[in-house]
């Protein structure tokens, strides 16, 4: 599990701000969820964490070692799905998870409990360009597991799934309990239910951070939506269709 310190960190797009002077800590094993409009920053932010875009300003540490510059074991802790899946299409699911194994130096075992655990144990063999979406993003998953990593990051868990999926994605991150996590999603009720930690970015900012159990109910938490972020959830019936709570 790791400790995750974000201190002051910038992106800029050219003279557009992306991410605007971040800075919040992550305790080890603690679940965080990043909650914000399009464009509140929230990819922006996961893409930096994860090593896969610089910061323009500011400095990441992940158990008191810099991300940038920094040794890369700690970067090898990190496990990201992203929208992007980054799997190889022309490999199987089983063959993008073993090679992920062994270049982490991982004993491939592990990648058919893995497969498993995504719902996708009798599918292993088939190339991943066959895969629909959701079941990419399941694969994704199982990779970013593969290496037992102290800090998760996961970019909108519950797109694009159905109820089948959903319910597995949810599950698996409901039961990782050696891991740091930081997710970002639209569904505020599903967010709420996995966090420990709620972050409220608009534009850029932290506009918001606190413990989840502050509020007592998900409409507590759309009421603070509404209050610091840009693009209200709206009325109650909307705010119930928009955010996955059953009528
Ligand atoms: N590669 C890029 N080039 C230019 N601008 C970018 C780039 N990536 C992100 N941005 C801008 O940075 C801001 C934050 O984008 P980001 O994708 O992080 O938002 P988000 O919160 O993840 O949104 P969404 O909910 O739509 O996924 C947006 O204004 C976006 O247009």
């Amino acid at each position: 599990m790791a400790v995750v310190s974000v201190s002051a960190v910038s992106k800029h797009f050219g003279a557009h701000v992306g991410v605007d002077d971040l800075s919040f800590e992550l305790e080890s094993g603690e679940t965080a969820v990043l909650f914000g409009a399009n464009g509140a920053g929230k990819t922006t932010l996961i893409r930096m964490l994860a090593s896969l875009s610089r910061p323009t300003d500011g400095a990441i540490e992940i158990d008191d070692e810099p991300l940038v510059g920094g040794n890369a074991s700690v970067r090898s802790q990190i496990g990201v799905v992203t929208h992007d899946t980054m799997l190889y299409e022309e490999l199987t699911a089983r063959e993008n998870l073993r090679l992920h194994a062994r270049l982490h130096g991982v004993d491939t075992d592990v990648c058919e409990a893995l497969l498993e655990t995504v719902g996708l144990a009798d599918r292993g063999a088939e190339r991943v360009s066959g895969f629909s979406h959701g079941m990419s993003k399941r694969v994704s998953l199982a990779r970013a597991l593969v290496h037992d990593p102290d800090f998760l990051l996961f970019d909108e868990p519950y797109t694009g799934l159905d109820q089948a999926s959903l319910k597995r994605i949810a599950d698996v991150l409901e039961d990782l309990d050696d891991c740091t996590v930081l997710a970002s999603t639209h569904d505020l009720a599903r967010g709420f239910r996995l966090a420990d930690r709620l972050l409220f970015l608009n534009d850029g900012r932290l506009v918001d951070d606190a413990a989840a159990d502050s509020f007592e109910s998900v409409d507590e938490v759309i009421d603070r939506y509404d209050e610091r972020c840009r693009g209200s959830v709206g009325s109650d019936v909307d705010r119930r269709s928009r955010t996955g709570v059953p009528r």
